[in-house]
């Protein structure tokens, strides 16, 4: 690019002008400006991802990051609306990298990226703020992760376990319910002490308004912030959405606390910013996202950690969010995520829509540390639940010859089909962990052989319901010890029994 002579005479005289006034700021100007992003000349010793601010002739200021810088120029994507800017306009170095508001007080807040409210609720007054780029905690800060983080929904408790600190991917095609098991699991941490930060990326205004009025709903707002770049936001918006998620939730995680981030979803964050590299001019790759694809992705999920006790104890959870097309998780960007967290929970189209909601594979669906992580009760409960329904799953091709099939394979089939409905759970019924117990463990016992299968879900409710009316002490002696003794079963037994006599 070639930088003519009046400009240059321009940088320098007013660089002796704010020499004389007593104020070292490097300044410099707008070369070019499209889709959003500025080319400018004369930020000679601008960072890479400092924020610079720019000034119109209407006098409007509107903030940028510097993202590629080259020999004679520095491209900056906007952060706000661009079509102000003019060739000419001046450009300020501010020193920082962005920061985004954190704390207590963004509670119950919606947020944009740079945290200014979209709630029309007021100013958020905090002294606190974090930049939206961190490098992730060292090994020796951390530990194993060895707290549950309850989803509150059976399936994933007892089958797919995740921790405090783990990142686990959910995963599937559009509509399979990946926000539901998110917004469940935020809604299941009342009264747990975990924060909760839902990320949105670049999803219709109306889902978004969904969600927060769900969230509203069950109360979940209390300990809830929620970060947004939809649609109609700029991709740069998008793009510093997720960091700026982590930032909020590592501020709850550095005051000793445990904190869990949702990205809904990162196959939209991987779109904004392939968008943005692209009108960067950087040299595209496979499927036109740009060599640091992987990099976008892994420096924001390995922020979340579990710290020990030198380091207060704190956690930062990640579920991430990925969209596939027609179930296909070979693809590039899922892939790529697959192989940075710690597990994935696939939902299936299929599965959906024979109603088996949520419509987790549980084939292909793994917890890779959330299993250290799970109680004892639920281990033991859940083990022989597993190894049912992994062999229902190998005998399950076989239904269609159900005639032909010997005595044995029939009653695990059987068993299979009441397992998979027991597993069904509506939305926003987060169940606690002792509950879950229970009715596992009336499963495994074998109680549930009697119950026809389309009665498996008012067996569960009414027992339930009895539970809690009349063996609240066994339920509590679960939660307790986190474990189930022998004097727990006989208690469950006998809870069993006396319930199947009324039963209706
Ligand atoms: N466990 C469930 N029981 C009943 N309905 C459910 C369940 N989970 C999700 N749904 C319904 O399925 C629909 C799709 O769910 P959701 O929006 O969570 O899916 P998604 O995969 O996030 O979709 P998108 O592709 O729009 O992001 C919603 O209408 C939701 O109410």
């Amino acid at each position: 690019m070639r930088v003519n002579p009046d400009e240059l005479t321009k940088v320098i005289e007013e660089r002796i002008k704010s020499y004389e006034s007593g104020e070292i700021k490097e300044i410099g100007w707008v070369m070019q400006v499209s889709d959003g992003i500025v080319r400018a000349y004369g930020l000679k010793d601008v960072m890479t991802n400092e924020l610079v601010e720019i000034e119109t002739s209407e006098g409007e200021k509107i903030y940028g990051i510097a993202m590629n810088l080259e020999e004679d120029n520095v491209g900056i994507i906007t952060l706000g609306d661009y079509k102000g800017i003019k060739e000419g306009d001046k450009l300020v170095r501010t020193n920082r990298i962005i920061e985004v508001p954190v704390g207590e007080k963004l509670l119950g807040r919606v947020v944009n990226p740079l945290g200014m409210p979209l709630d029309g609720k007021g100013e958020i007054n905090t002294d606190d703020f974090y930049p939206i780029e961190r490098k992730a905690m060292g090994v020796v800060t951390r530990k194993p992760v060895d707290t549950p983080l309850q989803t509150g929904l059976k399936v994933l408790d007892a089958l797919i376990p995740i921790g405090r600190g783990q990142r686990e991917l959910i995963i599937g095609d559009r509509q399979t319910g990946k926000t539901a098991i998110a917004t469940d699991t935020i809604i299941n941490q009342k009264g747990k002490n975990v924060f909760c930060i839902y990320v949105s990326i670049g999803q219709k205004s109306s889902s978004l308004a969904r969600t927060i009025d769900n969230l509203e709903k069950y109360g979940a707002m209390d300990y809830t912030v929620v970060v947004a770049a939809d649609a109609s936001d700029p991709a740069s918006l998008q793009y510093i959405a997720p960091y700026a998620g982590a930032a909020i939730g590592e501020y709850f995680m550095f005051n000793g606390k445990d904190a869990l981030v949702i990205y809904d979803d990162l196959t939209k964050h991987a779109a904004a910013y392939r968008e943005i590299s692209l009108l960067l001019r950087r040299p595209p790759g496979r499927e036109a996202y740009p060599g640091d694809i992987f990099y976008l992705h892994s420096r924001l999920l390995e922020r979340a950690s579990r710290l020990n006790e030198n380091y207060g104890n704190g956690s930062l959870t990640a579920l991430p969010i990925i969209e596939t097309q027609a179930n296909d998780i070979s693809a590039y960007i899922p892939t790529n995520v697959i192989s940075i967290t710690d597990g994935q929970i696939y939902l299936e189209t299929g599965l959906f829509n024979a109603g088996v909601r949520p419509a987790v594979n549980i084939g292909l669906s793994v917890s890779r540390v959330g299993g250290a992580a799970q109680t004892k009760a639920m281990k033991k409960v859940a083990g022989s639940l597993k190894l049912d329904l992994a062999q229902y799953r190998e005998l399950e091709s076989f239904t269609q010859f159900s005639a032909d099939l010997d005595e044995s394979t029939k009653k695990q089939l059987i068993k299979g089909e009441k397992l998979t409905e027991l597993m069904k759970q509506p939305q926003y019924s987060p169940m606690e962990i002792e509950e879950q117990v229970a009715v596992i463990y009336a499963a495994n016992e074998g109680y549930l052989d009697q119950i026809p299968t389309d009665r498996i879900g008012d067996f569960e409710r009414q027992f339930l319901a009895y539970l809690k009316e009349n063996y609240r002490d066994t339920l509590n002696k679960i939660r307790e010890s986190k474990d189930i003794a022998d004097e727990i079963k006989k208690e469950l037994n006998e809870a069993i029994s006396k319930f199947l006599n009324v039963f209706r």
